[in-house]
């Protein structure tokens, strides 16, 4: 008979807060001890149900398809109606489907508490789309049929309902950029896009900048609505990036006039409108517009921006703190950049920032830098969405503005980023951690970062990783194949001995899966941009002469106040993979089948799918340990009948299964085969990619049959673990130097050698 393991629910954890005041998506757990039955897990700022109200897509003639594919990505079945009138809370469970024209007659009055009306508007039908349904949608997504860009909707929905959220994510990072591109049109910025963003955490899209042409050879005065949308679309297809729309006026070293503010609340409403995450607006406009923008952002976050010119302005005056409080009324994030005259306001605006902090601790961060060469100092300080620039780019936004590169460099000359050593490391039996090396000396080098990579091996048993980690120059490791965490601790004296004897901090996801893959280093002082997030709160037990005591014989090479982080980025890696073309919500509370030969291999895995709040799990070839079948009914299969049973039931059922994982090695691909042909859609073959299959096996290994392929032909959605290893570096490299470095550019730049 199968067993449904089922546990208790146990309070969740105080979460500890970051340097900015929004709470960390890296929980941490204090105890040396491997804690096996604590609190349950919160994932961070993981996937959220968000919005439930009945999704309806507005569609033109001939475009139905759109329809069924925000169903498939929202992973439920559709139907078309002929109207908003007609729907009921009977439709709860479907997308709805309402063409262009007959939306028009009751768009206005829907049920706004029932239904969230989306216009799918194809730009190759011409532009501008509808004006009545683009003004009276709650979220219009513009999209190019050919090609069609699955990615970019998925991200679209999980954006607007709410399921995804970037900023809470960003805001606990110790550094943010964002990249302010400066191109007439956007699509020359294009092939170079994976490039221009490694380093940044945004990109801003400069829509004054933007120039649209007439066709008789001159420019619009301003862009049109049409014109900035497909330059919009054109960029989220291909940059995972959240997106900063700014319209930046005449005054302020742009260009969009200011005689008409309701012009910025048409253009800036209708960034929100087409998702686009950040929206950055101004302080001077009126408070009326302030606050309506404010209150409709929905899943969109404010930037509110201040920019003084006059050479004046004065960081230690009440008129500065006025602004910042002006401006906090209606922010996500508070933006003030000045031009000064002297070195010794970067010091002013440093004194004003620890001020606004101390004074004013549950205000939106701030991000604050000074303009002009003497400004650059302030740039290299700023820790909340420092704009940067790119030697690549045609212009720059402001004066003053230096590349990630060069902030780095910087950084690392006034001795803010000392040059750590870091380690990829691997084991015997896997060379993936070897491979990866260049792929790793590469982005530092890119990135401007003074660190030096080494990729060694570790042997079973060796005491090598305690002598690599316990280096006075140590900056961080990562662990590929991930280890235990009790094989690394439970038979060091080092390990052990850390944080007075306390053992390594570990966030939430170690402690849960158990499996470390990556280890930071945090410093005390903190004042170091190169390693573990500043959000990690310092171990209660530290003392003054360092975390690392001398517990036994060891004794710790780093510098006082170092405390040693244990993570697990492979996690995110998978969440990542497999809500790249699916919102969140497509498996909630649907069923998985996890094939691993042990339960340290499919430990990240059903993190995962926990965090994706799947209903159940079906498990082959291991048994599920505690702390990770809480709250969720954990099945094993361990006979053919209860394999049978699973499926037979109906596809609608959520006992059914959606999404099947194998952390099977390569050499049992023929196993892997077999069981996703037994899972396979019913209608396979009809190019219905309902369900979805990951598979981890090392791809470059000889293998019997590709149960990739396999799967595809019965109707999955097929992914490997390349893209897990490229989402999992992308992770990987902002735990280790606080960097991002995007996926594509990931994909882009490791060519083979990550796999
Ligand atoms: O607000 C800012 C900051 C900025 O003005 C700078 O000083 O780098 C550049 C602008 O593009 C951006 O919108």
């Amino acid at each position: 008979m199968a067993t449904v393991q089922q546990l208790e629910p146990i309070p969740t954890p105080a979460r500890p807060r970051s340097m900015n005041g929004s709470s960390h998506d890296m929980d941490v757990d204090m105890d040396g001890a491997m804690p096996r039955s604590r609190a349950r897990p919160t994932f961070g700022s993981g996937p959220q149900r968000g919005d439930t109200r009945i999704v309806a897509i507005m569609y033109s003639p001939g475009h139905h398809k759109i329809v069924s594919v925000f169903a498939e990505v929202l992973g439920k079945p559709s139907r078309l109606k002929a109207g908003f009138d007609s729907i009921t809370s009977t439709d709860q469970d479907f997308v709805i489907g309402i063409l262009a024209d007959q939306a028009k007659a009751d768009v206005t009055r829907r049920d706004r508490g029932l239904v969230v009306a989306i216009h799918a508007h194809c730009v190759n039908l011409g532009m501008p789309p509808d004006t009545l349904l683009s003004a009276e949608c709650d979220y219009e997504f513009l999209y190019t049929d050919t090609p069609f860009f699955r990615r970019d909707l998925s991200r679209f929905t999980s954006h607007v309902l709410g399921q995804l959220n970037h900023h809470e994510t960003l805001m606990a990072k110790p550094r943010t950029y964002f990249i302010s591109t400066t191109f007439p049109d956007v699509s020359a910025a294009l092939p170079n896009l994976d490039i221009l963003t490694v380093g940044a955490d945004a990109v801003e899209i400069r829509v004054d900048l933007l120039k649209e042409p007439l066709g008789d050879g001159n420019f619009a005065p301003i862009p049109s609505l049409s014109y900035v949308g497909e330059q919009v679309m054109l960029l989220r297809q291909r940059t995972e990036l959240p997106l900063i729309f700014t319209t930046r006026c005449t005054a302020e070293n742009g260009r969009f006039p200011m005689d008409n503010p309701n012009l910025y609340w048409e253009y800036l409403y209708r960034a929100i409108q087409w998702g686009v995450e950040y929206i950055d607006v101004e302080i001077w406009l009126p408070d009326s517009i302030r606050k309506k923008l404010y209150e409709q952002r929905g899943s969109s976050r404010i930037m509110s921006a201040f920019h003084d010119f006059s050479g004046t302005f004065k960081w230690p005056s009440r008129h500065a703190e006025e602004v910042f409080l002006k401006s906090r009324e209606y922010a996500d994030i508070v933006k003030m950049i000045a031009i000064i005259n002297d070195h010794n306001e970067n010091f002013e605006l440093e004194y004003f920032r620890s001020k606004i902090r101390s004074e004013y601790p549950d205000s939106p961060p701030l991000s604050a830098v000074n303009m002009g060469e003497t400004g650059q100092f302030s740039r290299t300080l700023n820790r909340v969405f420092t704009p940067i620039t790119h030697p690549l780019l045609p212009i720059i936004a402001a004066p003053g503005q230096m590349s990630a590169a060069e902030i780095n460099q910087a950084l690392a000359l006034l001795g803010q980023l000392p040059k750590k050593s870091i380690y990829g490391i691997g084991s015997s039996s896997s060379r993936t951690a070897a491979s990866q090396a260049p792929f790793y000396e590469k982005c530092f080098n890119e990135l401007g970062l003074p660190h030096q990579f080494a990729s060694v091996e570790r042997q079973p048993r060796s005491t090598a990783l305690d002598t690599w980690c316990n280096q006075r120059n140590f900056g961080g490791a990562y662990l590929n194949p991930p280890v235990s965490y009790n094989s690394i601790v439970g038979s060091s004296p080092f390990f052990q001995s850390v944080n007075n004897g306390a053992g390594p901090i570990l966030t939430e996801a170690a402690r849960v899966i158990g499996m470390i893959d990556t280890i930071m280093v945090q410093s005390g002082s903190s004042s170091s941009a190169s390693s573990a997030p500043a959000s990690v709160p310092s171990s209660p037990r530290h003392r003054h002469a360092g975390s690392y005591g001398t517990h036994g014989s060891t004794t710790s090479n780093h510098p006082p106040n170092t405390s040693l982080i244990f993570d697990n980025a492979s996690w995110r890696g998978i969440l990542s993979t497999l809500t790249r073309d699916l919102a969140p919500s497509a498996y909630f509370g649907r069923a998985a089948v996890v094939l691993a030969s042990s339960s340290d291999d499919a430990a990240s895995v059903i993190y995962a799918l926990k965090a994706l709040r799947v209903g159940k799990i079906y498990t082959v070839g291991f048994k599920t340990p505690l702390t990770l079948a809480r709250d969720l009914p954990i099945e094993p299969f361990n006979s053919l009948e209860s394999l049978q049973r699973a499926r037979m039931v109906g596809t609608n059922d959520s006992a059914s299964p959606f999404v099947v994982v194998s952390a099977l090695s390569a050499e049992k691909s023929n196993i892997v085969g077999m069981l996703v042909r037994v899972f396979g859609s019913r209608g396979a073959g009809t190019g219905n990619k309902g369900k979805v299959f990951l598979d981890l096996a090392d791809g470059s290994l000889p293998r019997k049959g590709d149960p990739g392929l396999v799967a595809e032909q019965s109707g999955f959605a097929a992914y490997g673990a390349a893209d897990v290893t490229a989402f999992t570096t992308v992770e990987t490299l902002r735990l280790l130097v606080g960097q991002n470095v995007p996926y594509s550019f990931v994909r882009l730049a490791s060519g083979r050698g990550l796999y």
